[in-house]
């Protein structure tokens, strides 16, 4: 799937020593396709802007799929990061990571405040959220305490999530 504005990119993780070791699927290129325990190719092949495989470090999702948005950003491009998937899949491994290997907002927030320092001659304004939406519950991650957050737009269509207003 590949829209104009939108990089769809789908990451396998290592499988947990809790998890069967049978893996239904097998990655080729840019596609998925589900497999039977015989390893016969069954359903349909599924194509994304990128795959990475379980050997793919965070470093490297950043610098392929993250990095290149985030020079659009620093010229004034909004800029969203979606990490969707079940339970356990591997979203706050991908947007946190660990010391050793940082995830996309360890990562992203170095890269926006490194551009900056080198354009000197101009003044930017950042706002950040980071929100987690769970079963349809939106909640402030940087705030424990903003739950349960309604999302609005203000005149100047910039998004805010308002705890006193919903
Ligand atoms: N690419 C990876 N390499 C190694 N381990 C990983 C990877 N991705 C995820 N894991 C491990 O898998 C487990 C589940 O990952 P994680 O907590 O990131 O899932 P999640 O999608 O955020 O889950 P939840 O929705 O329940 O919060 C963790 O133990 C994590 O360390």
């Amino acid at each position: 799937m590949s829209l104009d504005n939108i990089t769809v990119a789908v990451r396998a993780r290592p499988l947990l020593t809790s998890e069967s070791k049978f893996i239904p699927w097998v990655i080729e290129n840019n596609s998925i396709q589900q497999i039977d325990e015989d390893k016969v190719l069954i359903g349909e092949t599924y194509v994304y802007d990128e795959i990475f495989d379980v050997n793919k470090k965070n470093e490297d999702i950043y610098n392929t799929t993250i990095a290149p948005m985030v020079r659009s950003a620093i010229e004034g491009i909004n800029l969203t990061v979606f990490a969707y998937g079940a339970t356990s899949s591997g979203k706050t491994y991908t947007m946190n990571g660990t010391r050793r290997d940082p995830g996309v907002m360890p990562r992203i927030i170095e890269d926006i405040f490194n551009q900056i320092q080198m354009c000197n001659q101009r003044k930017f304004l950042l706002r950040v959220s980071y929100v987690e939406i769970y079963s349809e519950v939106i909640n402030d991650l940087l705030d424990k305490n903003n739950k349960d957050l309604k999302i609005r737009e203000d005149f100047n269509n910039c998004v805010n999530y308002n705890p006193t207003e919903k």
